[in-house]
């Protein structure tokens, strides 16, 4: 009997939305479950069951969370014929050992594998030998979560070492980018990506416009939210 993963959606193809690999065409594998309740999450049907986020919406786990056999998980990824496959949450490291036989039957396929992680969960060491590559998104205080649940230094220092990290904060202010400074400054992350804040097409926009031109002049890069921009507030894009 092959492994379980608690799966909230699997879907695609689309392109990557955020990020280094912006734009390329890929398939996402959604986990359910998150250790973080962000205020702004965009994701809360695969974690908030009492309405604890600004979308005030208690989901229900029954109808969200699906236990699915790697195996059938793979096949259905397979099926979509990409050479990219992201695996976000909720927060995916919650089962990283769970979805290591499925990292691995993908990466010996020749499929890069890309997890978006809140950067709380010490990756292990058999999760980066498969040759994963993080984007790794800490969260910031307007998040609502308070600092010790939401910043994990070791967690972070070790995502530093990993081959082809990327550290992607959401930002709305330009205060958010002198958090993000100190954060670095403490942490010595790099290199780090700042991406707007948004659900829908107009704050993604103007959360970008917000914060361009000090974002280049910290010497960061700056990634928008495609699938927002192309698609519009949806699931499954
Ligand atoms: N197209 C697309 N790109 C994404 N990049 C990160 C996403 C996420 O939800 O973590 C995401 C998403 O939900 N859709
Ligand atoms: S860490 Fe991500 S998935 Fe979890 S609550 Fe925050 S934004 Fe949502
Ligand atoms: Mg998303």
């Amino acid at each position: 009997m092959s492994t379980t993963i608690v799966v909230n959606e699997v879907f695609g193809p689309t392109v990557q939305g955020e990020g280094p690999s912006t734009g390329h065409r890929c398939a996402f594998l959604r986990l359910g479950g998150c250790n973080l309740s962000c205020r702004w999450c965009d994701t809360p049907y695969t974690w908030d069951w009492q309405g604890l986020s600004d979308d005030g919406h208690a989901y229900d786990p029954h109808t969200e969370l699906t236990a699915r056999s790697v195996n059938d998980v793979l096949a259905e990824l397979l099926a979509m014929d990409v050479r990219l496959v992201v695996i976000s949450g909720g927060e995916p490291l919650n089962q990283q050992r769970r979805m290591r036989p499925l990292v691995a039957e993908l990466i010996s396929r020749g499929i890069a594998v890309e997890i978006e992680t809140n950067g709380t969960v010490v990756p292990e060491d058999e999760l980066i030998a498969l040759g994963v590559r993080f984007n790794v998104s800490p969260k910031l205080a307007h998040s609502g979560d308070e600092e010790h649940r939401r910043i994990n230094a070791d967690a972070l220092r070790k995502f530093q070492q990993t081959p082809g990290v990327a550290f992607k904060f959401v930002c709305r202010s330009v205060d958010d980018l002198a958090e993000v400074g100190t954060l670095q400054a403490a942490l010595g992350l790099d290199p780090i990506w700042i991406m707007p804040e948004g659900k829908k097409e107009q704050a993604v926009i103007a959360h970008l416009q917000t914060v361009a031109d000090e974002v280049v002049r910290r010497g960061w890069n700056l990634t928008t939210r495609l699938h927002v921009l192309a698609w519009g507030d949806r699931r499954g894009v």
